[in-house]
């Protein structure tokens, strides 16, 4: 577990940033010495466990959790009868806040989950600038007046769910609860949210921070824990939608328990979306996409195109061009400037990716690069989880790291002639996360991208996340959206109601 050396929560959060001993992420630590739940507006113990202790917090039980939902019912209440307007400049404040602790926060998720700083200043842009535009839709969100016969009208009211759950995986630990409670909260919900256990404590600071912002105390609650907490924030009755991101089989009982409650889920899962490269690319492009497709967040991005398929007449050049750049990513501390690899998430993940990497050499794909440890000279990472960028070649459709999400920074380059066969090719799969296509030709990119079974499409680039634009899945990647104006339809339902101005014409 990588919460060693201390974990300690920090508000003010950056306590102590200073070198560890056992440095397996990264040269920084920080100082937990203030709980790392969030109810009612501060931090709180839980008032309970389920029974299990991971590293030095308590994850929360059955009671904590009723606790938090008691909390969010209350200010919900309040929240919900706000204007648009005035949840607006809450909001709005929120994120100039966050916009003001960037390098604080950044540094935080950097520690807290091992991405570069540098990718962690972006998480933290992009979670400021969802906030400020779900703030912008708060004060738009309208119904619809409909004329009837008679003079008499309907119209539609678009209201609230109530106290929604937000339940998180690890890889962008900030930024998927940004991308949760600011929609919710502009549509008048409450929200407990519950970071992944192995990242738990940069949630904590966007508590502070909407309380900070002006929130009602228990609007925004975290509870600390693993399966069983998530379990008890499912079941509960008085939750009324569960916002999921994580693996397709966590995504599986989340939605059984959810039904048994008959609650809405979005459900953000995995994939193994593919990247198409036509010979008509521009190259250089071409080359970065395949690394921005794979590499960031050391490969533990659920959109990542990590089936590169390269039309045959540029597969060397292509291949020989991939290999170049991907060798010369900076990996070490997250924390210097310059690196642009840290360290996967925990061992045991890392070793799950490695063990790819060995199956699919005894399937026959060749590795070109990578994927073997790697040691920084730094003394104090000796012990990090460390790996070199990986690209494989010789693949086929067949093999498990062409089938398998791996969810580390593992390219696996496969070669095609025709569109009509590349596309069933990369349509064959059970996920439809994202896709991508490079060719200069643009009548063929829409053709191309219309095919694909994919709920997120990039046209010469990937992995770029503009909050504007809805983000999610097909087929087993899921359902639901996040990001966009789209979003507002899943923290909210609409009421109709019917208004007659003449008398009523009773059938009795
Ligand atoms: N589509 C998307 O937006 C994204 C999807 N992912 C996917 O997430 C996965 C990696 O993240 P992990 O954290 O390992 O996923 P995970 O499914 O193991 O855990 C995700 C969250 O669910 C909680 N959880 C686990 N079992 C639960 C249960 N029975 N009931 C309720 N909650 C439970 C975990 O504690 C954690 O907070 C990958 O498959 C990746 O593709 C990750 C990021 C974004």
């Amino acid at each position: 577990m990588f919460l060693r050396a201390g974990l300690a929560a920090l508000s003010p959060l950056l306590r102590s940033l200073r070198p560890s001993p056992v440095a397996a992420m990264s040269t920084g630590t920080f100082v937990v010495s203030q709980p790392l739940n969030y109810r009612g507006g501060a931090r709180v113990e839980p008032a309970d466990a389920s029974g299990r202790v991971i590293a030095t917090f308590t994850c929360s039980g059955e009671k904590e959790v009723n606790l938090a939902v008691q909390n969010a019912k209350a200010a919900f209440k309040i929240w919900s009868q706000k204007s648009g307007m005035e949840r607006c400049r809450i909001l709005l404040e929120a994120a100039r806040i966050i916009r003001e602790r960037e390098d604080e926060i950044a540094t935080m998720e950097c520690i807290n989950n091992g991405k570069s700083i540098f990718e962690a200043r972006l998480d933290i842009d992009i979670s400021w600038q969802c906030l400020e535009y779900y703030a912008g839709l708060a004060a738009s969100m309208a119904g619809e007046h409909i004329q009837l016969p008679g003079g008499s009208f309907g119209y539609t009211r678009r209201e609230p769910l109530g106290v929604c759950v937000g339940i998180g995986a690890w890889n962008y630990p900030f930024q998927i609860a940004s991308w949760k409670s600011a929609p919710a909260l502009a549509c008048g919900n409450a929200m407990v949210f519950k970071p992944s256990p192995f990242t738990p404590v940069s949630a904590l600071l966007l508590a502070e921070i909407y309380s900070e912002a002006g929130v009602p105390p228990g609007l925004f609650n975290v509870v600390q824990g693993g399966a069983a907490t998530g379990q008890f924030l499912c079941q509960h009755p008085d939750v009324a939608k569960v916002s999921f991101t994580g693996s397709v089989p966590t995504g599986m009982k989340i939605m059984e328990m959810s039904a048994k409650g008959i609650k809405p889920v979005t459900l953000e899962l995995g994939g193994k979306s593919p990247l198409i490269i036509f010979s008509d690319c521009d190259m250089n492009n071409a080359v970065k996409g395949a690394l921005m497709a794979n590499f960031l967040t050391q490969g533990q991005v659920c959109c990542n195109g990590t089936r590169v398929f390269v039309q045959k007449e540029i597969l060397d050049k292509f291949t020989e061009e991939v290999v170049k750049q991907t060798q010369r990513i900076k990996i070490g501390d997250p924390l210097l400037e310059d690196t642009r690899m840290g360290p996967l998430i925990n061992r045991p993940h890392l070793e799950r990716v490695l063990g790819f990497v060995k199956v699919a050499k005894e399937q026959g794909a060749k590795v070109l690069c990578g994927g073997d440890i790697y040691v920084p000279e730094d003394p104090k990472l000796k012990d990090g989880y460390y790996m070199r960028p990986c690209v494989l070649t010789n693949c086929r459709d067949d093999m498990t790291c062409v089938k398998e999400e791996i969810f580390g920074p593992v390219m696996s380059i496969l070669s095609f002639d025709t569109e009509a066969e590349v596309l069933e090719r990369a349509n064959d799969t059970t996920f439809g996360l994202a896709a991508g296509v490079f060719t200069r030709d643009i009548q063929r990119a829409h053709r191309v991208v219309a095919e694909l079974q994919a709920g997120t499409c990039f046209i010469n680039n990937y992995n770029v996340s503009p909050v504007e634009l809805p983000f999610g899945g097909y087929k087993k990647s899921g359902f639901g959206r996040e990001n966009g104006r789209v979003t507002i339809e899943y923290y909210s339902q609409l009421k109709t109601v019917c208004v007659e101005m003449g008398d009523v014409e009773s059938a009795f």
